[in-house]
């Protein structure tokens, strides 16, 4: 075995010194090719339209100047790392116990560091905007701004930040397109869910954006990089650019490249030596982030000032924002404004984000009501945290039974009570977001996505199909007569089928996301595949194993095999890979055979089992906890229980009545009830004396 060099302590110092010098000349370097790039028109400056635009919005960095601030602190403390690495010739284990290192490196690196831990006020009833302080031993924890995590060994090639690019028998992997066209290409007819409603699919993007929000690294002041448009030695000297080949004779890309940047590095407490991971923008705690923000300067931007209300316009659509985040095609268009800037994406989600504000205008106006001695503070926060809790009710008890069967939701605790309260916090679970659900098993719906974004009218027939592609970042659909849209669009989520899950991605996302007037897109399973690798997350038999569950020796369906894959799909997959260890994620755990009673197998329902067990577990201000000054009474959870999405549909839509269950279909099981006749929440239960 290898014997460890020993080193003084005056070389370290100056390896250090040296490496750090490295690091930023690096950075300095990065930064005036950045220029160079929008100077000579290469990149598209902010606020252009490259083809690459929507993309850009989708993965947009929130706070430019903070993100700035932390990704390059990130970058350099990471490329410093590296170099440590190899001028010691130690591991990385060995490099970050040296004690002369850590040493050095608080003096060196560590002295500035923009990224501290928070102070926390331990005797607050509500959450913070950011989702600091919900930990009490780790403030950071699951904060806004804070790294995703890893659940074991990365799989970059320099155990550092290189991506994931090889076989583990040599040459190079498959190029994500490659395995886009031949696992998840929608060959004939689609087929829909015979029980799922579209809204599924809707909630779903809902609620993932309270919980992550990945940016991409942007060029000179927030330029969309473009990684194509460059011969492919400039290309090469971009750290951020890892552009995905496309093979000759593709049926829908005729230019051999498709655009992708690396995801922006996130830093580590007090700006420790480390490898790369992601950035989250959001806080990972299910808080409603998408709706409320992640600070407070956002939070104020959403709030009328008064009555404890947020800003909605007189016909009762969302705020206009003054960030350029959609496409204005209409007199009168705006861009929406809500705690995530994703919400202009689709018209569904758009319809989303509106019930759910309406929601607490119409619950902060009974609360000031009931308690007249309130101030706007006050019902903000009261009401925030009972929107929370109505959200939290409606995933764990509407959402995931759609996503795990109910041996999962019931191993892993996912149910909730059927009344009353309940304490399962556990202070020491990680909640943070783990790479493996951002990255990949998160991402399955993208399989339920549909070609079109419809229209359905009042007597349930659909009065318009607009091509998804037509749909991005385009708020005209929803202001279309007088927000009354919102309802038709809301219609057709809740009696129409989703698309069925498989392994087969409909062309609206896998040949036309965000396609452009010059007919230039993407191909979103080809990103989600690339995403993995830049961000060297395992593959598939890695997590496999971590899941207690056997991983693949041989492209065979049988034992010692790919066992949760059919012999066909093994096929496939032994067409494309060279070998087992090398299968992503995404599509490994995507192909696996669905567990009964569930749409996935047991990769993506083991990661999002665990992932939604440790933001229940791990979250101080759980709904159903009946803990001193953070909680509710038990009678306040029974109203919240009483809950369901289509009530929050019936009171803030044009809907007399609907299903019961609203992201399943209308059934002889599921039938339509009049609205006025639904069980609602007694905010008597909230009057408290002056
Ligand atoms: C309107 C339909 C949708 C579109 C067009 C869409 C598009 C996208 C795009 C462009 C990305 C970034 C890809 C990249 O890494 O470069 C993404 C990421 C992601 N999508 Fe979707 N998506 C849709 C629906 C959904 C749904 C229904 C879910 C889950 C319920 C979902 C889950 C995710 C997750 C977890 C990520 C990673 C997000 C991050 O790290 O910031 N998406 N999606
Ligand atoms: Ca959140």
């Amino acid at each position: 075995s290898r014997e460890k060099r020993q080193i003084s302590q005056a070389v370290i110092r100056a390896y250090l010194k040296q490496a750090l010098a490295e690091a930023n000349q690096e950075l300095a370097h990065m930064k005036a090719i950045d220029k160079m790039m929008v100077d000579q028109g290469v990149d598209a400056p902010a606020g252009s339209r490259s083809y690459s635009w929507h993309l850009g919005r989708f993965l947009y960095t929130k706070d430019e100047k903070m993100v700035r601030i932390l990704s390059d602190k990130a970058w350099v403390t990471v490329r410093t790392t590296k170099k440590l690495v190899e001028r010691t010739g130690w591991t990385l284990a060995e490099v970050q116990a040296n004690p002369y290192i850590v040493n050095e490196w608080r003096l060196q690196v560590a002295a500035s560091c923009p990224f501290m831990e928070p102070k926390c006020n331990v005797y607050t009833r509500y959450r913070t905007a950011d989702g600091s302080c919900n930990n009490l031993m780790d403030p950071s924890l699951g904060a806004a701004l804070t790294r995703q995590r890893r659940m074991m060994d990365n799989a970059y090639e320099d155990g550092i930040d290189a991506p994931r690019m090889h076989s583990v028998l040599g040459g190079y992997l498959p190029s994500p397109r490659v395995i886009s066209n031949v696992m998840h290409k929608s060959d004939c007819c689609p087929q829909f869910s015979d029980r799922l409603a579209v809204a599924v699919m809707q909630f779903g993007q809902f609620i993932e954006h309270d919980v992550i929000s990945t940016p991409m690294i942007t060029g000179y002041e927030g330029a969309d990089i473009q990684c194509c448009d460059t011969p492919p030695h400039v290309t090469a000297q971009r750290a951020a650019c890892l552009p995905i080949a496309i093979p000759p004779n593709d049926e829908r890309f005729k230019i051999n490249c498709m655009n992708f940047v690396r995801a922006t590095p996130g830093l580590k407490k007090n700006c420790d030596m480390g490898i790369r991971s992601p950035l989250n923008q959001a806080s990972a705690y299910l808080d409603s982030s998408q709706i409320y923000g992640t600070d407070t300067k956002e939070q104020h931007r959403l709030r009328s000032g008064f009555g404890g209300l947020m800003n909605i316009t007189v016909l009762g659509l969302l705020p206009a924002t003054s960030n350029d985040h959609c496409i204005k095609e209409m007199n009168g268009d705006y861009c929406m404004d809500s705690g995530d800037f994703r919400v202009n994406h689709v018209p569904g989600l758009t319809v989303m984000h509106t019930i759910f504000v309406r929601e607490h205008n119409r619950l902060a106006t009974t609360l000031s009501l009931l308690n007249v001695h309130w101030d706007d503070e006050t019902i903000f926060q009261e009401t925030r945290k009972i929107i929370n809790a109505v959200q939290q009710h409606l995933v764990y008890n509407e959402l995931l039974p759609t996503i795990l069967n109910h041996e999962y939701m019931t191993r892993y605790g996912l149910y909730s009570k059927a009344q009353g309260c309940e304490d399962v916090y556990d202070m020491n679970v990680q909640t943070d977001i783990m790479m493996g659900f951002s990255g990949a098993a998160m991402r399955f719906p993208h399989t339920r996505i549909p070609n079109v974004q419809a229209m359905v009218d009042k007597q349930f027939s659909r009065r318009m199909d607009a091509h998804i592609f037509d749909t991005f970042d385009k708020p005209k659909f929803i202001l279309q007569n007088m927000g009354q849209a919102l309802n038709d669009f809301a219609r057709w989520l809740t009696t129409f089928p989703q698309m069925k899950d498989d392994r087969f991605v409909e062309s609206g996302v896998r040949d036309f996301l965000f396609m452009d007037e010059s007919g230039r897109s993407f191909d979103l399973i080809s990103l989600n595949i690339q995403r993995a690798r830049e961000q060297g997350i395992p593959p598939y038999n890695e997590w496999r194993k971590l899941c207690g569950l056997p991983p693949a020796n041989y492209f065979y369906a049988g034992h010692g095999g790919l066992v949760d894959h059919t012999p066909d799909v093994v096929h496939l997959l032994s067409t494309v890979y060279k070998h087992c260890d090398d299968i992503d994620l995404f599509t490994g755990g995507l192909t696996e055979t669905p567990l009964p009673g569930s749409p996935i197998g047991p990769v993506f329902s083991c990661i999002i089992a665990t992932q939604f067990a440790n933001l229940k577990q791990g979250d101080r201000f759980w709904y159903e906890r009946d803990a001193p000054i953070t909680g509710f009474t038990p009678a306040q959870v029974d109203q919240i229980k009483k809950t369901k999405l289509s009530l929050i549909m019936c009171k803030n839509l044009d809907f007399p009545f609907i299903q019961s269950q609203a992201l399943l279909l209308p059934s002889k099981q599921n039938p339509r009830v009049r609205c006025d006749s639904m069980p609602e929440i007694d905010l008597d239960f909230w009057k408290v004396s002056a």
